[in-house]
């Protein structure tokens, strides 16, 4: 490429979209890296649905339209790949695992999986799940009295317990303090990576990458070890080599080791952050409404048995719309990138190949002429059928759907279930919400201090 090409390269490609100058980025340059969701909310109000920022080559273009979103991520989805530096920053830590990797071996890699998630199979571990929650209850709550507790610290022993369980069926018990910091520390990594404005060589001794190669060098140990304990455990008489949840499919499969360990160290990643900062969020919005928190505790106490992973579908329409809701207000992944790779048409807008979208479930679940007060919460609007269903998608949308969507919910009603009909969940004396962060999920800054206080009643069905 000659000087003058490079040059070339270098400019913002002008497609006639408005958008933030590059001095209004300079200025906003802290803004944006402590606070994304507030500027991205900024830029949109200020600048419509389709948003371009100035940026060196194809065009980076805020994508908020839920016609343009469905466009990028649904039928159009076959030419807007993950070759984003969102992902990009994401495969350093879990390798070419589904959620970061691009087709051939996407669609190779989701087929394998996919068994995993099955109704069947989440019928079969919701006992497991149930566990989980109630080993994290007992293990964590033990006073008899009101007490403040960090819920998310709570909510990430519990998702992580729950996934390991689930997934691995491992207790993951002995690793999981080690799991929960590598995992955590990664996580943070990743956001540091994804936010870089300077290129990131992975062979320099930054303190960045060496974090990261001690959180990986964890990842790495404790996904080793269950690969190895399910393999040195005998098959039963006519039984599946390696057993029938995803790490027996992933082993039996033919994948290699550090494709396995790729997507092991992914659902532990993809699988728990979510999980726990939706059930944070869940608890706070019904710790702030003491009538929604009751009909939930009330719905799912008149169960005829134990909740199961599956009863999110339609056995517990009040519990599932709270989480919807929650769901809508605070959308862990808060942030999904997707790259052209041919010229298309978004939002009228003709645009080259190498185009970059950014789509925010955060700003597209707070649209005014979907959602009515979109900031308020209320539960009830995910009773009418359809409701606003065109500008939703927490967990994301065409052929990349979230995986472990049903797993997900499910575990949520779950978990739900249990902490309600032991605990009320209340506001502690100086209660002050606490400001959403925009980490690889959305998390509350500073955790999540909530009252919680157990409840004197009889034991509940399922109970013990
Ligand atoms: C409330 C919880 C969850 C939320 C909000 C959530 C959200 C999402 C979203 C938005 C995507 C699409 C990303 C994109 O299109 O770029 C996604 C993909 C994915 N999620 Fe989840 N997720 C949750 C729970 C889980 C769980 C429990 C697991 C597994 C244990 C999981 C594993 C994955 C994987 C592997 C993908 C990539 C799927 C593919 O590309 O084929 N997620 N998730």
């Amino acid at each position: 490429m000659t000087v003058t090409e490079r040059l070339e390269a270098m400019r913002p490609t002008e497609i006639g979209v408005p958008g933030p100058t590059s001095g209004d980025m300079a200025r906003a340059f802290r803004s944006v890296r402590r606070d994304p969701l507030t500027f991205l909310g900024r830029v949109r109000e200020h600048y419509g649905d389709l948003v371009s920022f100035p940026v060196p080559g194809p065009p980076a273009l805020l994508v908020n339209d839920p016609a343009d979103v469905r466009h990028v991520l649904q039928t159009g989805a076959r030419h807007w790949g993950k070759h984003t530096v969102q992902y990009a920053a994401l495969g350093r830590v879990t390798g070419p695992g589904l959620l970061a990797s691009s087709e051939p071996s996407w669609i190779e890699h989701r087929r394998l999986a996919a068994p995993a998630f099955h109704h069947e199979r989440l019928a079969a571990v919701s006992d497991r799940v149930r566990s989980a929650a109630d080993d994290g209850i007992r293990s964590r709550l033990t006073s008899p009295g009101p007490t403040v507790v960090d819920v998310s610290s709570l909510m990430h022993h519990i998702g992580l317990d729950a996934v390991g369980r689930a997934l691995f069926a491992a207790d993951l018990g002995g690793h999981a303090d080690d799991l929960l910091r590598a995992s955590s520390a990664a996580a943070d990594i990743v956001v540091r990576l994804g936010r870089s404005i300077l290129p990131t060589n992975e062979w320099l001794p930054t303190p960045t990458n060496l974090r990261l190669r001690v959180a990986r060098r964890r990842l790495d140990t404790v996904t080793a070890q269950l690969m190895a304990d399910r393999r040195s455990r005998p098959t039963p008489p006519g039984g599946i080599p390696h057993g029938d949840d995803l790490l027996g499919l992933l082993l039996d499969s033919g994948l290699t080791d550090d494709e396995v360990r790729d997507e092991l160290v992914t659902m532990v990643i993809a699988g728990h952050e979510t999980v726990a900062a939706s059930l944070t969020w869940t608890l706070m919005l019904l710790a702030e409404d003491q009538v929604a928190q009751e009909r939930v505790r009330a719905e799912l106490a008149s169960l005829p048995a134990p909740v199961s992973l599956l009863d999110h579908r339609d056995r517990v329409p009040w519990t599932r719309a709270v989480i919807d809701e929650a769901l809508r207000l605070f959308p862990p992944a808060w942030v999904i990138s997707r790259r052209s790779d041919r010229d298309d048409v978004v939002g009228g807008v003709e645009v080259p190949a190498g185009t970059l979208a950014i789509i925010s479930p955060w700003l597209v679940h707070r649209r005014a002429d979907t959602w009515a007060d979109p900031e308020v919460f209320r539960p009830e609007r995910f009773l009418e059928p359809g409701a606003g269903r065109t500008a939703y998608l927490p967990f994301g949308q065409g052929p990349r759907l979230c995986i472990g969507r049903e797993l997900a919910l499910g575990e949520m009603v779950v978990v739900l279930d249990r902490l309600l009909a032991t605990h009320h969940v209340g506001l502690p004396d100086d209660w002050r919400r606490p400001a959403p962060e925009a980490q690889v999920a959305v998390h509350p800054r500073g955790g999540m201090p909530l009252e919680l206080t157990p409840l004197r009643r009889g034991a509940r069905r399922g109970d013990g």
